[in-house]
């Protein structure tokens, strides 16, 4: 796992054999000699673990002092004591304060190795519980099996080891952070963060705060989700919604890989990569001048296109009881069978709001059934009333169209309803359509042609 590392230490040798160690396993270090430069290092870029040494000459705040104010700037950030040989109770003092662990001088590298390794995966799993715990109610496994899911799959394969940046495109709900946290997840920075920031729900003047963080003025210190993102993967969900001026900061950090914090100066470098998704035509925007098309090149280097639920009907069975398990783990309602009519009506359903929707109208279901024995199936009766709204209706007596018809026309026209919906089921798929309606392949393809479908 590379890492950022900031070694506090005003003996210069030890310095220098403490990041020559780090660097030869492959870490990012910089150094700073006292109290001073190390909070202008961190300021300058927030590290992922510090080295830091008790006792320091000439500084304004010894080991202890500095141990404190990163504790308050950065709660999670490990702090490992570097510690003389006479200064064990103080190590050990620094520990209780919240200090990660501390190493002896002289030390070996063995020890040195293992200690920063360790500091860096518990914060990493730290912050993976965090995000868990965060998200505990959804699951991030991608589910389903239909050629739309497996393509999906395969461009998360081929995009996530390298390094380019991509853009997810596809409806609301349909799943595209969920694609962007499978990229991570395969990627070589899958260990460090995956920072989320969502331009639709931050005002434009708070986007910048939220993006570049704030510069210290004597009031709390903002970390931007930019630095927050050092060495991991920054997503920008829906892009569209990016007012123009902050599509220009973006572009120029993309450009640069450096920025300035809002009310700084200094330049903040960054190793970020870029995810960003819309459910919007981009392309649209571009020619009603609401989208920089310079910026959108540099964000759809590969772009990925997650279908809506309605392409994939075939994965609603595979969904809905997957997501009936995880319902039911969160909340101890205990998941219903759905009998076969339920279920047709809900691959046969629109879903405008995509795979959120499904979910939620799931949880809708089995709240309203939780009082009912779990072996009494959820029939169409119990579906919530929308559901059934765009389903082919049998004919009445007062449906006088079809009952003015002759039986064999009549019959046709059911038929052709019937197929119909049913291929819609099954996402276009005659072969699956086939075999769920009992007839042969060829025969249905007959068929559908006989009635001019
Ligand atoms: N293939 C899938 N398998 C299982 N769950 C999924 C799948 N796709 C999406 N979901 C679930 O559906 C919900 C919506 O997904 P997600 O937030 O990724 O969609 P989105 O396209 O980013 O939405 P928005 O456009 O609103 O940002 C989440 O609860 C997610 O876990």
């Amino acid at each position: 796992m590379k890492a950022d590392i900031l070694i506090v230490d005003d003996e210069a040798d030890i310095r220098d054999i403490v990041s020559g160690i780090l660097e030869d396993e492959g870490h990012e270090t910089r150094t700073a000699y006292d109290s001073d430069s190390a909070l202008a290092a961190i300021s300058d870029r927030v590290p992922r673990l510090v080295f830091l040494d008790i006792w320091m000459q000439g500084s304004k705040l010894d080991g202890l002092g500095l141990l404190d104010e990163i504790q308050a700037m950065h709660p999670g950030l490990p702090v490992v004591m570097i510690s003389g040989h006479g200064n064990i109770e103080t190590a050990v003092s620094a520990i209780r304060r919240g200090a990660f662990d501390y190493i002896e001088k002289p030390f070996k590298v063995d020890r040195l190795v293992l200690v920063a390794e360790r500091a860096l995966e518990t914060s990493s799993m730290r912050r993976e519980i965090s995000e868990l715990k965060k998200r505990s109610s959804d699951s991030k496994e991608l589910l389903g099996n239909s050629a739309a899911m497996m393509g999906l799959r395969q461009s998360i394969d081929r995009v996530a080891p390298t390094n380019s940046r991509v853009l997810i495109k596809g409806p609301t709900g349909a799943g595209k952070e969920l694609v962007a946290r499978a990229i991570h997840a395969a990627s070589s920075r899958a260990k460090s963060a995956f920072i989320s920031i969502n331009a639709a729900a931050i005002t434009p003047s708070r986007m910048e705060i939220e993006l570049f963080g704030t510069e210290p003025d004597g009031t709390e210190r903002k970390v931007g989700a930019l630095e927050q993102a050092h060495g991991g993967i920054l997503y920008l969900d829906e892009i569209a919604d990016m007012p123009l001026e902050t599509q220009s900061k973006i572009l120029r950090v993309l450009v640069e890989q450096e920025f300035e914090r809002v009310g700084g100066v200094r330049r903040v470098k960054v190793d970020v990569r870029i995810i960003s998704s819309t459910a919007f035509d981009l392309e649209q925007l571009i020619e009603e001048g609401k989208f920089r098309r310079d910026l959108f090149n540099r964000l759809a280097v590969v772009p990925i296109d997650v279908p809506p639920l309605t392409a994939r009907r075939e994965d609603i069975t595979v969904l809905v009881q997957a997501f009936m398990k995880q319902i039911s783990a969160q909340t101890g309602i205990r998941a219903k069978i759905i009998d076969d009519d339920a279920m047709a009506v809900l691959q046969a359903h629109s879903w405008p709001g995509n795979i959120r929707q499904l979910r939620n109208t799931i949880e809708r279901i089995m709240i309203l059934t939780r009082d009912e024995s779990d072996e009494i199936p959820v029939t169409v009766g119990k579906l919530p009333a929308e559901l059934s709204e765009n389903l082919p209706k049998a004919p009445t007596e007062s449906d006088t169209h079809i009952m003015s018809l002759p039986l064999r026309e009549a019959r046709e026209r059911f038929e052709r309803d019937y197929l119909l919906a049913q291929i819609s089921r099954f996402g276009g798929n005659i072969s699956r359509t086939a075999e769920f309606i009992g007839m042969e392949r060829s025969a249905l393809h007959r068929k559908l042609k006989s009635l001019g479908v």
